[in-house]
């Protein structure tokens, strides 16, 4: 991100807290609108990246059925809120003609996806689309599983409940499939 473009958020930073009655002046505040500019810029460093690139495909020669990747961590924030929405995704796949994706950079894609603000359907749809374009046309199983700070430390404040979204692609649309990447997650 650009210095100007950190420099708004410090700003705005500023703006937020004199208006709920802080002293920005005192020594704990003093650096935490520049903290928070480039913390935004961390955890929304997705957002102005048009495309994900950051992967490598390997061809086999063996024959394979479903590949699971279980339970990557990911941060994400809900758009509603600016809040955390934290959690894991497990993603399932099918190689097609022995063509497989480096197993991190399915994390990479979760971090790609997670970093911007987003909500956990639209997360979970994103990654099946991304993957989908990787690898198709072989199917996608994704599984996200999270909690929402915005449901916890406010509003209606129900701790520790879980959202749990899927989405499917291509042969894992099918009952059977989904029934099987359903099962194997269980185990
Ligand atoms: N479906 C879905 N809803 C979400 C997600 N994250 C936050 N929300 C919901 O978005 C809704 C926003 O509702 P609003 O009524 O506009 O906002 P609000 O007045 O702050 O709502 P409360 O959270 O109920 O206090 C809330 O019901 C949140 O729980 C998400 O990832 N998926
Ligand atoms: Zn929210």
């Amino acid at each position: 991100m650009k210095q100007t473009e950190l420099k708004k958020i410090e700003l705005a930073v500023q703006t937020i807290l004199e208006t709920v009655g802080e002293d920005i002046k005192r020594p704990g505040l003093k650096e935490t609108p520049a903290r928070v500019a480039r913390m935004y810029a961390e955890i929304f460093a997705s957002v102005k990246q048009t495309e994900f690139t950051d992967y490598k495909m390997f061809k086999t020669d063996s024959e394979n059925d479903l590949v699971i990747v279980k339970e990557i961590p990911f941060y994400s924030m809900c758009e509603h809120h600016l809040l955390p929405f934290w959690g894991t995704v497990s993603v399932g796949y099918v190689p097609k003609a022995g063509q497989i994706i480096g197993l991190s950079k399915i994390a990479r894609l979760v971090d790609y996806v997670a970093k911007r603000p987003s909500v956990q359907e639209r997360l979970t749809s994103q990654i099946v689309t991304e993957l989908d374009k990787i690898l198709r046309p072989g199917g996608i199983a994704v599984e996200v599983k999270a909690r929402h700070m915005c449901m916890e430390m406010r509003g209606i404040q129900k701790t520790g409940s879980e959202t749990v979204t899927a989405a499917f692609s291509g042969g894992l649309k099918n009952a059977v499939a989904k029934s099987e990447f359903q099962q194997r997650l269980a185990l």
